[in-house]
């Protein structure tokens, strides 16, 4: 992968500088507010995540930061500027892949993508080098209307970055990739923040951007319900550990017995222990039945953002968290 050219180096960092402030946002459909009063700064060479279910404002806010929309009432500043009415200073300086970005129709992908490196005036290599930091250079030669969906979006998300811009917006980037393609996408990702670029980005893959942002606003019903990074906020959420015993181990009732288990139940082959003293307990169940084939679940920012968004109740989370097991295996998946 062929390395863009870096910002300047004072921008290599995460910043205290603000690229984008949004004060009091608000944007209303008919009847519906979509976006409910919303303040936010995202920082110079920030990560930032926008989070939240579906219709919880996401597009909508960040269609408002880009100045595809107008807001309603408040003010938003994108880079010292206004981004609405549409701000053609600011159209060199950012990037926006949308969930329908539209291709020059009968064009390979390289040619689609020298056009609008045209249309900004960027550097006769650019194509070349958007296609390669996606991971499209094989398929350079093939028309538009002939790439898969994902390999579509790998050509979205370059069309978002051809330009070398400072700041870009990704919405849902990695929605339709299997998971090795999402994985490369991480790295150009992290790649683009090297450089000293400033992301802001849609997801529902919060592992995701638990592995990728610097921060993250949750939103919920058009407001903010959290905006921290994952770390503070999965540390400040109070989830339980869960531990995984193989079932018929150990009764949910004995497990109950056990000082400082919350909860116990059978599932999926699994007895789930949920507990805020994962020590102490692991320390009870070593006593009583041993630790092989024991597993800890720790808490990750997909508890948090199911407690706000209020789906958690009743629901099972044992596919989420980082998975360690007693012996010292790590089957987490290194997230950074
Ligand atoms: N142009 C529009 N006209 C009317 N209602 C709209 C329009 N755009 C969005 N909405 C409504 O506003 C709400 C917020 O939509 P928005 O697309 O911003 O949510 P989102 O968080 O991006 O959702 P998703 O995760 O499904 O993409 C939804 O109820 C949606 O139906």
């Amino acid at each position: 992968m062929t390395e863009a050219r870096a910002l300047q180096p004072e921008t290599h960092r995460t910043g205290t500088e603000t690229t984008i402030s949004v004060e009091q946002i608000r944007k209303r459909y008919g009847g519906h507010e979509a976006v409910a009063g919303v303040s936010l700064e995202v920082r110079r060479g920030e990560f930032f995540g926008v989070l939240g279910p579906n219709g919880a404002g996401k597009t909508t806010l960040v269609e408002i930061m880009e100045g595809l929309r107008e807001a309603d009432s408040g003010t938003v500043t994108v880079l010292g500027r206004s981004p609405w009415p549409r701000n053609v200073a600011l159209l060199p300086r950012i990037g926006v892949q949308t969930q329908s970005s539209a291709f020059f129709v009968r064009q390979t992908a390289r040619e689609h993508l020298s056009t609008v490196a045209a249309l900004f005036g960027a550097p006769k290599d650019a194509a070349g080098r958007a296609l390669e930091a996606v991971g499209l250079t094989g398929k350079r030669d093939v028309m538009v209307e002939n790439l898969s969906g994902g390999q579509r979006q790998r050509l979205a998300i370059a069309s978002a970055l051809v330009h070398e811009p400072e700041l870009i917006f990704l919405d849902e980037p990695t929605a339709a990739l299997d998971p090795q393609a999402r994985r490369d996408l991480w790295e150009v990702l992290r790649g683009l923040k090297r450089q000293g670029r400033t992301i802001v980005y849609t997801t529902h893959h919060l592992d995701e951007a638990e592995a990728l942002c610097d921060r993250v606003a949750i939103l919920v019903d058009g407001a903010v319900a959290a905006l921290d990074s994952p770390h503070s906020l999965v540390a400040a959420g109070g989830a339980p550990t869960r531990l995984l015993l193989p079932a018929g181990r150990l009764s949910p009732e004995a497990a109950l017995e056990i000082e400082g288990v919350d909860r116990a139940e059978v599932r999926g082959g699994s007895l789930v222990l949920e507990t805020r003293v994962s020590g102490q307990v692991l320390t009870a169940v070593d006593r009583l039945v041993g630790l092989t084939g024991v597993q800890t679940r720790t808490a990750t920012l997909e508890d948090v953002y199911l407690e706000l968004t209020g789906a958690a109740a009743g629901t099972t989370a044992e596919g989420t968290g980082g998975t360690r097991t007693t012996d010292g295996t790590d089957d987490t998946e290194q997230q950074s």
